[in-house]
């Protein structure tokens, strides 16, 4: 169930699975190896799913792993459908989750106008939300009106608990409830619904209801009573929640609810938010496949005896480049994966990198700096620059400096590692793509000294301010030994994933990654001499209810102060995102 960058290949057998593992095995296990190449193993109905693109449309530039573009991604399905299904079935879903994260969608105003443009020449057959279209009022109305209603994609956005709320204060659909259908060649009757995660902190201009909640309302019932199990051959649940859930279990309740009324169907599921690769298995009938982040992934499923009582799964996880697409497409070379519609996007893809000047190089970075891969204490890890060079560099519009000073950020709020090189515009918005208010609150140094750790304690669930990988991956040292790792001289460094089917499923055997635990938080510290008993202690707006939290949950211990805090208590900070810092520290580099 995990992606495990330091776990791996190919040299060992499926893990033990439990009471599933004689009916699975198999899919696991055939299918022959083609170089270091997994190939696919294409079945009656398959799928090709993408999830948390988050406007990383444009291929990446420092990374070969990943250097296809979405022009490459739209001729990769349409040659994939030409030369390998033939009279099977392919559809093409994608789990949501489109802004924040890459110059292509973050440069603009309103953003992800662009990006939206591109994302949708692909012909999705199924496609949703995630919660980055709901942060911001913007975002929410530009899915609304330029995806949710548009018509290529009609009935095809499926919504089934999110609602939308119109200029005239009505509320509506955020697309589809469901969507019955039937597939081209071998006509299953697919019946398919979404649902988003329990997320509460969507902007006034959409509501969402927790799944389980929405399972109970009349429409679900009249669905069941127009398709009963015998009018359905597959129920695809897609939707922008994780497959694996150890804390909320969200996707469990759905099944448990779904299999009350389709014992004997096969429900196939697809995931996102939690950014890793994963593959899960529900019961006999049923598995989940979740497709990684940024474009670095294509997550291939198929189903083989469908109408069975055994029907059998398959996955794989595509590396996104033109290697891997042009491999298991079955072109002969590299040069035949394009078709003219790829090639309009991927130049299209060019002229608005132009446009928003996102290769303007600022600076240039003199090493890399990672998120996990490096411990918190080394000096290639980015937190540890941020904590140390960048964050000292914030200047307030609205308080004087002389106080004390704590500058906290949750590490959630960075996104990607720093590579050695140019750094762009574009690198701006990858690493450190929200542009945060920084809020602060005047404390006694007695709670500020011990607002991190607490926040940081592994007791306490806090698991909207870590990186959406770290949530998972913290599972990952109990399983240590369950693939081994992989150093092979001329592999490549990437994902080697453990998941329900083993240690197979990448479609390209790659050298493992060391992983390090990222805590929910880091600070930098700036104690002045003669520091009195008071400091400004400065934050995201974004992480605010968490620090109010702490700070009472602290007082209650430490019996510091003798009021309450409240939002009342925190006041603009003002000054330069960790963006920009980050940008202005890079620069300075460069003078020094
Ligand atoms: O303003 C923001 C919004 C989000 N975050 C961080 O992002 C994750 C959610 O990202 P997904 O891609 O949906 O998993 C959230 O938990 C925060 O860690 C942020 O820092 N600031
Ligand atoms: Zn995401
Ligand atoms: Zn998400």
């Amino acid at each position: 169930m995990l992606t495990a960058f330091w776990l791996s290949i190919a040299v060992v057998s499926a893990i033990p699975i439990g009471k599933f593992q004689a009916v699975f095995n198999g899919a696991e296990e055939k299918g022959h190896d083609e170089g270091n190449f997994r190939d696919l193993k294409v079945g009656e109905l398959n799928f090709l799913h993408t999830t948390d693109t988050h406007g990383w449309l444009g291929s990446h530039l420092t990374q070969a792993n990943y250097g296809a573009d979405w022009g490459d991604f739209i001729s990769f399905t349409t040659k994939f459908k030409e030369r390998r299904i033939g009279s099977n079935d392919l559809l093409l879903i994608d789990t949501g989750d489109k802004h924040d994260g890459n110059g292509i969608s973050d440069a603009t105003v309103p953003n992800g106008i662009r990006s939206t443009e591109i994302f949708n020449e692909q012909d999705y057959d199924l496609l949703t939300l995630g919660n980055h279209e709901l942060y911001t009022e913007d975002n929410t109305i530009l899915e609304y009106y330029s995806t949710v209603v548009n018509d290529k994609f009609k009935g095809k956005y499926v919504a089934s608990n999110v609602e939308f709320v119109t200029n005239e204060s009505e509320i509506v659909p955020f697309g589809s409830k469901y969507r019955f259908f039937q597939t081209s060649n071998l006509r299953y009757n697919i019946l398919a619904f979404s649902f988003l995660f329990n997320f509460q902190r969507a902007n006034s201009r959409a509501i969402v209801t927790p799944a389980a909640e929405e399972l109970q309302k009349d429409w679900f019932q009249e669905v069941v009573n127009s398709y009963p199990e015998e009018k359905v051959d597959v129920i695809i649940v897609f939707g922008h929640m994780p497959i694996t859930d150890p804390e909320e279990h969200e996707i469990n309740k759905v099944h448990a609810i779904l299999r009350t009324y389709y014992p004997n169907s096969v429900i196939q599921y697809f995931g996102g938010h939690s950014h890793i690769r994963d593959f899960a298995i529900f019961d006999e009938l049923s598995t989940g496949l979740q497709s990684g982040r940024f474009a670095e992934t294509v997550g291939f499923l198929s189903i083989d005896n469908v109408r069975s009582e055994a029907p059998r799964f398959s996955r794989r996880y595509i590396d996104f480049n033109k290697d891997s697409f042009a491999h298991h497409s079955g072109v002969n070379f590299k040069k035949d994966l394009r078709t003219e519609r790829g090639a309009n996007v991927s130049s299209k893809i060019g002229e608005i990198r132009e446009e928003l000047n996102l290769t303007s190089v600022v600076g240039y970075v003199p090493r890399s700096y990672y998120m996990d891969s490096k411990p918190l204490t080394s000096k290639k890890n980015i937190y540890n620059l941020l904590t140390t060079n960048v964050l000292p560099l914030l200047k307030s519009k609205k308080t004087n400096s002389s106080k004390s000073r704590f500058i906290l950020i949750n590490t959630g709020s960075i996104r990607y590692d720093l590579y050695e090189g140019e750094f762009t515009k574009d690198t701006e918005y990858i690493v450190s793509p929200f542009s945060n208010d920084w809020n602060f609150v005047e404390i006694p140094l007695a709670l500020a000294e011990d607002v991190a750790a607490y926040l940081n304690n592994g007791a306490i669930l806090m698991t909207s301010m870590g990186p959406p990988e770290s949530r998972m991956k913290a599972e990952l040292p109990k399983r240590r030994d369950s693939c081994p790792f992989i150093h092979t001289p001329g592999f490549t460094k990437g994902y080697t994933t453990l998941d329900d089917f083993g240690c197979k499923g990448d479609d390209k055997v790659h050298n493992s990654e060391l992983y390090f635990p990222v805590p929910n938080v880091v600070q930098s510290v700036e104690l002045q001499a003669g520091w009195s008993e008071s400091v400004h202690f400065v934050f995201y707006s974004f992480i605010q209810p968490y620090v109010i939290n702490a700070l009472n949950a602290l007082n209650e211990e430490k019996k510091v102060v003798t009021y309450k805090f409240s939002d009342a208590d925190c006041m603009k900070y003002g000054g330069k995102s960790t963006g920009e810092l980050l940008k202005d520290y890079i620069r300075s580099l460069d003078k020094s």
